[in-house]
């Protein structure tokens, strides 16, 4: 923790949504302005996509078939602790990106002015001096396993945690859609990863400060042969708070300003769907706003 350079960790698993939380709070960055150091949670992978594919391999022929992007064989949680520990105390510190499809590897090349490929991650670089906060979207923000803990320098650490039906849709969707991976494939990757998901993925949402699960309100009984992802008008948010009183956070007045909502206890709070992007401006923007206040 450092109320200096405080970090904002946004964890989830693959098609959670972080992506979608994330581009939320670049609004609220705007409008406070706020000047965020966005490390994104994929570059601390360990490997790129093919030599990936051969440790699979290679740990397949020893009979593990479960290994997976959650573990920790495939990521780098140590460098992640460091990168947390060293912007904590002194807000720099170094990142990188892994350039998931054409647009993005585009967008870097541009950038850097190399030529890398779909798979590869960019060269580590130093983040900018002279940021606010640091923001993490990722897979594993809140990490900890054997003598790492990423979670320990989280100042705000928020779950993005759909029902597990609703997740796998939204993955199937997404990297069919946007990655080009067949349905199949998508199905093999979120059952290889069911192991690390349960050991390293889940276990996070323990240490989170506020949780926010979508609840499909339509049938998503069968995600395997869901014709599209339920829409925000389709859903409830159910929001839930490790310890209120930490945050100050006010619910007669969050009650009156999202319309429909309810407490179903006395830390949670469920609104509907398409309130998700109101209900993250006035719960979360105070909290990062005291954090500022308090590095003045
Ligand atoms: N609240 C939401 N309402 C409707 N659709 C959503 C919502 N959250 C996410 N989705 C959809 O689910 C899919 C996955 O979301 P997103 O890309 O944000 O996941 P992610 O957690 O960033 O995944 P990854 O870590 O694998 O990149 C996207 O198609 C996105 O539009
Ligand atoms: O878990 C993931 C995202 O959080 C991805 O599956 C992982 O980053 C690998 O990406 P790709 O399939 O594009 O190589």
């Amino acid at each position: 923790m450092s109320t200096k350079h405080p970090i904002v960790a946004v964890t989830g698993s693959s098609g959670a949504g972080t992506s979608t939380i994330k581009n939320a709070f670049e609004h609220i960055f705007r409008r406070e302005q706020i000047n965020p150091v966005i490390i994104e949670g994929d570059s601390f992978h360990r490997f790129n996509r093919v030599e990936m594919k051969q440790a699979m391999q290679e740990a397949a022929s020893h009979g593990n078939d479960h290994f997976s992007h959650f573990g920790p064989e495939s990521n780098l949680f140590d460098k992640l602790e460091d990168l947390f520990k060293t912007y904590g105390a002194t807000g720099g510190g170094k990142k990188r990106y892994y350039l998931h499809s054409d647009e993005e590897a585009e967008a870097h090349n541009g950038r850097l002015g190399t030529s890398l490929k779909p798979g590869e991650f960019t060269p580590w670089e130093d983040i900018p001096t002279g940021s606010d906060l640091m923001f993490y979207e990722g897979l594993h923000g809140l990490v900890a396993d054997g003598d790492t803990n990423c979670a320990q320098h989280v100042d705000l650490g928020i779950g993005v945690v759909p029902i597990v039906n609703l997740e796998w849709i939204q993955k199937i969707f997404r990297d069919n859609a946007e990655r080009g991976y067949s349905a199949e494939a998508i199905v093999d990757t979120i059952l290889r990863r069911m192991p690390d998901y349960v050991n390293y993925i889940t276990p996070q949402f323990s240490r989170t400060d506020v949780n926010f699960q979508r609840v499909p309100t339509v049938d998503t009984s069968n995600p395997f042969i869901a014709r599209d992802i339920p829409t925000p008008d389709e859903s409830l948010i159910v929001i839930r708070f490790s310890n209120p009183k930490k945050f100050g956070v006010d619910f007669p007045y969050l009650l009156n300003m999202l319309k429909d909502s309810f407490m179903s206890r006395r830390n949670t709070i469920v609104i509907p769907g398409g309130k998700l992007g109101l209900a993250m401006e006035i719960i979360l923007a105070p909290i990062i706003h005291d954090l500022l206040e308090r590095r003045r």
